[in-house]
């Protein structure tokens, strides 16, 4: 299978339970959720989002024809041989990475000594090998992969709840505060649950607090 990809950087994780560790991020094109168009955004399933995932114009975006020049393009991005003990660590994220995310390209990554992490959204089951997934659920679409590393629940979202996602089979749980045009009051609410619920936990995106990628 070939893979179409926005960008390809080295940068530090900056959400969730890995939040500070130098990561090499795949952003996947396209996601099931979302077009990506501005015009479309008010009649999607998922009408936050931050991010641009549109076609492979971004830096070191592309189409790679196999998992094996994929990872090895993931690969060149990793600062410095593994001398220093460091995990080597590629964070999939998209768009949804879990349309194009598939076995031969886990196996070549861990051909290369990476430890996976993946940012999904949980309507698509997600292959066997992922060393760190990450379920954020989106209100109104299925929720298909209910088991994993992390949950983060971005919030405030009408219509799904905290309560609905607590007995979930996850090691972490995590409230992120919707970034836009509400984030104070988003932020102040996040706040507000985890201290009444403390089996949730304060996730903030870190990189832009910060001002990375
Ligand atoms: C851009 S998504 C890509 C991965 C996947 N499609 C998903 O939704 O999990 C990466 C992460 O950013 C979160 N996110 C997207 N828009 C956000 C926003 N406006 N505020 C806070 N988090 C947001 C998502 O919930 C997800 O955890
Ligand atoms: N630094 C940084 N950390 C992130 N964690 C999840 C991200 C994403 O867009 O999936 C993201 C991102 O875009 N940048
Ligand atoms: S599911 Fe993820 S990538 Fe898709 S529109 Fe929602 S936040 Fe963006
Ligand atoms: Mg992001």
């Amino acid at each position: 299978m070939s893979y179409t990809v926005k960008e390809i950087f080295l940068t530090l994780q900056g959400e969730g339970g890995q939040a500070g560790r130098v990561a090499v991020f795949c952003r996947f094109t396209g996601c099931n959720l979302w077009s990506g168009r501005e015009q479309d955004r008010e009649s999607a399933q998922c009408r936050f989002c931050d991010t641009d995932f549109v076609g492979t114009d971004g830096v070191n975006g592309g189409r790679f024809e196999t998992a094996a020049e994929l990872a090895g393009k993931i690969d060149s991005f990793w600062p410095a041989p593994s001398e220093d003990n460091g995990r080597k660590l590629v964070v999939f994220t998209g768009g949804e990475p879990l349309l194009q995310l598939d076995t031969p390209l886990i196996e070549a990554m861990h051909v290369l000594d990476f430890d996976i992490a993946v940012e999904s959204n949980g309507t698509v089951s997600a292959p066997a090998g992922i060393d760190w997934l990450c379920i954020s659920p989106k209100a109104g679409a299925p929720l298909r992969q209910t088991q994993g590393t992390e949950l983060k629940l971005v919030y405030p979202q009408p219509g799904l709840n905290p309560a609905d996602l607590a007995q979930l089979d996850f090691r972490l749980f995590w409230l992120q505060p919707m970034d836009g045009a509400h984030q104070a009051e988003n932020l102040k609410a996040a706040i507000g649950y985890c201290l009444e619920h403390p089996q949730w936990g304060l996730s903030l995106q870190t990189h832009k607090l910060t001002g990375i990628p």
